[in-house]
């Protein structure tokens, strides 16, 4: 069992200091070895397709590309491919053979605001249906209106809705309003037990920036000093080019070292990103 007891009151007591959050960005090194890290980038990729316009025929080309994501190397893979429950078993089809999960966003994605009932049973649906990684959507306005306990008992129950698959949880960061709630939100969710937490959805206006995602990190890393347990970080939404990938390895590896930058506990969740590291590593 991943999840902890939740106190409210410890959640009301973390407080963020912008400046080091500032400062730690400001400080990012990039790393040696460029092409070692472009590469590190796509194998911690979950390769993303979520729109509404998906077909299946998308979604075999997809996976296609994520079982050789780069035309010189017959052995990498991306880490996932992550898609909308609609499209799981297509996934699972096209990769068959392989050892890529399938992720499925749920729980209402991209808002999380249908019943409350009706999210667990999507987790349920897309468990069924074979998906190993679930990344989950919070509902925005417990976290805008400090109801711990409510977030805690969503995110929990979630949880136990995946069963054996990975849970990553998706704060919409964009629309959390400060790097305090940022921090406070990213604690009950890995008190609530998700494995991973996840920046965007992709579709909010403010998807992932380097401060909140250096926020995360240093939520995942005093989580980690309480309680043992090695959360998983995953910047989505908006990270198109090789030199963003860059910097947040950069990031990753400054802030909670480099025992993080592997697929078990990092992850990029793109749909363009791939096509720019391609270009850069042919
Ligand atoms: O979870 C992944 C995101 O939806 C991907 O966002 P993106 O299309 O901006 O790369």
């Amino acid at each position: 069992m991943n999840s902890i007891p939740l106190d409210p009151d410890a959640v009301e007591a973390i407080q963020v200091d912008a400046v080091a959050i500032e400062n730690a960005v400001a400080a990012i090194v990039p790393g040696a070895d460029i092409d070692a890290d472009l590469r590190l980038a796509v194998s911690c990729m979950d390769l993303t397709t979520l729109q509404g316009d998906d077909t299946e025929d998308r979604v075999r080309a997809l996976c296609t590309r994520a079982r050789s994501p780069l035309a010189n190397d017959p052995v990498l893979t991306t880490a996932a491919v992550c898609v909308y429950h609609a499209m799981v078993p297509t996934a699972l089809e096209a990769l068959n053979g392989t050892d890529i999960p399938v992720a499925a966003v749920s729980a209402g994605f991209p808002h999380g605001l249908s019943p409350l009932s009706t999210r667990i049973a999507e987790i349920e649906a897309s468990v069924a249906a074979g998906a190993q990684e679930i990344d989950i959507v919070i509902r925005r306005g417990h976290a805008l209106k400090g109801n711990w306990q409510a977030l805690y008992d969503e995110v929990a129950a979630f949880r136990t809705a995946c069963g054996s698959a990975h849970m990553k949880a998706i704060l919409a960061t964009g629309e959390l309003g400060d790097a305090t709630t940022i921090a406070r939100a990213s604690y009950v969710c890995m008190a609530a037990g998700a494995d991973f937490i996840k920046t965007s959805t992709g579709q909010e206006k403010v998807n992932a920036t380097l401060p909140a995602g250096a926020v995360m990190m240093r939520a995942i890393r005093s989580f980690h000093a309480q309680t043992g347990r090695h959360v998983g970080f995953k910047p989505a939404g908006g990270i198109a080019t090789a030199d963003q990938a860059l910097q947040w390895i950069a990031l990753v590896r400054q802030e909670l070292g480099n025992v993080w930058l592997k697929p078990e506990l990092f992850r990029f969740g793109a749909s363009r990103l791939l096509d720019d590291i391609a270009g850069r590593l042919a």
